[in-house]
């Protein structure tokens, strides 16, 4: 892959791990830092500009730095969220950031691009010394 785009933000989220037999099964919040990274084949336009000179809009890698009532992760309670429940370890909200990522960057596609040679990793720590990756091959 010739082009590797790279984008790290935090957001800020309560959670609770439910039935944890411990602290973490009580409510607590984090610092998330996400690192982004998605691999390319090509350059594509983007929302903002028609000329292929990009491999997807930085803009869109950082959708969930964003507040909850704006559409992103910042300030939410992760339990909320009907796609996570009570189930929102590192492992499951990083697969649900790499999920709602490519949804967004697909959308940005062009008419006739399928983007099947893009490839994304999402690595989230959920605290400075723990974090969990999530790619699809
Ligand atoms: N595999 C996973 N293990 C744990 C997760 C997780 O998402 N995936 N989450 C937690 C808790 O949410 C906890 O808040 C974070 O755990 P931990 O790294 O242990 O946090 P601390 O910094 O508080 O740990 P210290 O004991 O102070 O080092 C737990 N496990
Ligand atoms: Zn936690």
């Amino acid at each position: 892959m010739p082009w590797t785009l790279t984008s790290e933000f935090t957001f800020d989220s309560a959670h609770v791990i439910s039935g944890y037999d411990g602290p973490c099964g009580r409510l607590h919040g984090h610092t998330y830092r996400v690192r982004m990274q998605l691999t390319s084949e090509r350059l594509r336009p983007s929302a903002h500009v028609k000329r292929s000179i990009m491999v997807a809009d930085f803009k869109t890698l950082k959708w969930a730095k964003k507040d909850v009532d704006a559409g992103g992760l910042d300030h939410a309670y992760l339990n909320d969220l009907p796609e996570l429940g009570d189930d929102t370890t590192a492992e499951v909200v990083a697969a649900y950031i790499h999920r709602h990522t490519m949804r967004r960057v697909r959308a940005d596609l062009q008419d006739g691009d399928d983007g099947a040679d893009l490839r994304l990793r999402v690595t989230l720590w959920e605290t400075p010394d723990s974090c969990c990756e999530y790619w699809e091959a």
